[in-house]
């Protein structure tokens, strides 16, 4: 039986050597703090007032890692009594979208890996984690893992993902359906 790998990067998501090392954004630390009215209350991740949705907590941040948490609850279920895989994904690409956000850029996800690792079973608290390994251009290239027993329990689902950086009209000029 293979063993799983000890990074979830593909070719896509690992940088290549021209990528530099990323640095966090003072304004987007600041931002960090002030999230909740910055982003509002729609986020399907994160907003407080969507029904059944993650309701994901930032609880901290070191650098361009971010750090935060939520609770699965039975709306979140897949197989019965444990998390279903693509909320688990969910989960990824928030915090993943929340380290991105540190760099100070907008950034979208492009590609989204994912390791299964463990089941999740409803009513876990899942301890979620985010950094950047580097920036080439526009593209930037992220890990992610979360946690169950603690922020350095056992890692359950892990990522890795290209945030590519859009302008600001990729969010206001809406094309038609
Ligand atoms: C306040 C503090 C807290 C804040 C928290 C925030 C929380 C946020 C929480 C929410 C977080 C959730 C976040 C979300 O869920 S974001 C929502 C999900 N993502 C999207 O909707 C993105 C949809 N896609 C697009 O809009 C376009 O395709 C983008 C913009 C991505 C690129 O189209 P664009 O026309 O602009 O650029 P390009 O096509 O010339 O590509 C440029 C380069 O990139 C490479 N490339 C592109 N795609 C891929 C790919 N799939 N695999 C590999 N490579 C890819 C491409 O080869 C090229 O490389 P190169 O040829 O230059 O080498």
């Amino acid at each position: 039986m293979s063993r799983p790998r000890s990074t979830p990067a593909s070719p896509i998501t690992t940088p290549p050597s021209t990528a530099t090392a990323p640095v966090a954004d003072a304004a987007a630390v600041q931002d960090f703090i002030a999230a909740g009215e910055i982003l509002g209350s729609a986020c399907f991740g994160c907003g407080p007032d969507v029904p059944h949705g993650l309701h994901i907590q930032r609880t901290g941040r070191d650098g361009t890692t971010a750090f935060a948490e939520f609770t699965v609850i039975p709306e979140h279920q897949g197989a019965p009594g444990l998390a279903h895989g693509g909320l688990l994904a969910t989960a990824m690409d928030e915090i993943l979208g929340t380290s991105a956000w540190l760099l100070g850029r907008r950034y979208v996800t492009g590609r989204l890996e994912t390791d299964y690792l463990a089941p999740v079973p409803v009513g876990s608290l899942v301890h979620l984690r985010s950094w950047c390994k580097g920036v080439d251009g526009r593209k930037a290239y992220l890990e992610a893992e979360g946690r169950l027993g603690g922020p350095d329990g056992r890692v359950a689902v892990r990522a890795a993902a290209l945030f590519i950086e859009v302008p600001l009209e990729h969010f206001t000029a809406k094309g038609t359906p």
